[in-house]
């Protein structure tokens, strides 16, 4: 076999990057196919917008396995044993370089990896975001309060050897189950937030809060969301999934009224705290979920954007949106496929104009912008 881009993937230590094997130019070929086929060809469909195919992931999900002197940092392979990916190419070069240096903190401030099927041990992930000005934001995935202590004790080191740490934290998921991360969350700096730096925009970044697995799409996004709405003369605007606000912030002009909704409590307080620097007085931000705000609403708005996960806005927001008199939908999706089916249930607004961002480089999903407008 040819070597690719990842010396794990061609050990078959890690198929994550399931379309490695793919030049990258034919992925994007297969992407574009893809989303035509499920959204349809009877738009304005503009060049895809390709990523680096490498350093380009802001956001380090690590399972931490293994022993305290010899912590594994990745994933579990199909026998649940630790798969050490600390190098893993796709990172930015920021989280690569911390990666090791926390390795050595798991060992200094004895912090005992989490045994899965004994379930024994603290340290169940590291979660490391790096911001486009390379500040890092590090959160200690643990069991219980046990091993606090000793964070807090050796952490000035930590900072010595890592100054681009701005933000730490201990997130506290006791449950055993596979979930990343659990609901309580304490801040051990002084610096609360990471400030991303994208399309023009210092959007603070919480701990507990979504941002774009690529900084450098996500730009891409928030750019074209304002280029293609600009001359549509909104009075009002609804950002549904909104994040730490990316959108709703973009849109953001003197005049038009803002709301953005979203459930993460973490990420309304990001994009208020945004909203409030950029002294913003017509937009807000509400925590919520998107399809009960848009149902009790007194009145539709002029346009609303829709970036919703991957199981899409579903049956009662589309059928809301259809039946509601809004004359422009912006959907950022990343799953063509229940993108396709929300259309689907929105026959009276037609997508008039496309475009893929290569989000995820290396595998199957990407992002798709989608203007829709009203027959
Ligand atoms: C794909 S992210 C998009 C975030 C944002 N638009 C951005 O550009 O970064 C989806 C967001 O939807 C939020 N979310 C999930 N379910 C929700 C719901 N029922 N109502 C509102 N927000 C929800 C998630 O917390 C997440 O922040």
């Amino acid at each position: 076999m040819t070597a690719t881009l990842c010396h794990h993937f061609d050990a078959g230590r890690c198929r994550s990057c399931s379309w490695l094997g793919l030049p990258y130019d034919a992925q994007l070929d297969d992407k574009q196919r893809q989303v035509a086929a499920l959204v349809g060809t009877d738009l304005a469909w503009e060049a895809p917008v390709a990523s680096a195919q490498l350093g380009f992931r802001n956001k380090a999900k690590m399972v931490v396995t293994g022993t305290v002197d010899e912590p594994t940092l990745g994933i579990l392979d199909a026998a649940g044993s630790g798969v050490d990916l600390r190098d893993c190419p796709l990172h930015t070069p920021g989280i690569r370089a911390a990666l090791p240096l926390l390795a050595d903190f798991v060992r200094t401030a004895a912090l005992t990896p989490y045994d899965v099927p004994a379930r024994r041990g603290e340290l169940k992930h590291l979660l490391v975001t790096e911001s486009p000005d390379g500040g890092l934001m590090v959160r200690f995935v643990l069991r219980s309060q046990e091993p606090g202590a000793r964070i807090r004790k050796h952490l000035p080191a930590l900072q010595a050897a890592l100054p681009a740490m701005v933000v730490a934290s201990v997130n506290l998921q006791p449950e055993h189950k596979a979930v990343l991360e659990g609901e309580r969350e304490i801040v051990l700096t002084e610096q609360e937030t990471l400030l991303m730096r994208v399309a023009g925009l210092d959007l603070h970044l919480r701990p507990q809060s979504f941002f774009q697995t690529n900084t450098v799409m996500a730009a891409e996004l928030y750019e074209r969301a304002r280029a293609w709405t600009g001359d549509l003369a909104a009075a009002s605007i609804w950002d549904l999934y909104c994040g730490v606000g990316g959108f709703a912030l973009s849109l953001a002009r003197p005049g038009v009224a803002v709301t953005g909704i979203e459930v993460s409590r973490e990420a309304v307080a990001s994009a208020s705290l945004t909203a409030a620097e950029l002294g913003l007085s017509d937009v807000r931000f509400e925590a919520g979920d998107a399809t009960a705000y848009a149902v009790r609403a007194a009145a539709p708005p002029d346009l609303v954007v829709v970036n919703p996960p991957r199981r899409g806005i579903g049956p009662e927001l589309s059928g809301w949106l259809e039946s509601s008199g809004v004359e422009h939908v912006l959907y950022s999706s990343c799953n063509a496929t229940t993108l396709a089916a929300d259309l689907a249930a929105m026959p009276s607004l037609r997508p008039v104009r496309g475009q893929l961002l290569d989000m995820f480089p290396n595998t199957g999903h990407y992002e798709v912008l989608t203007l829709l407008e009203r027959r």
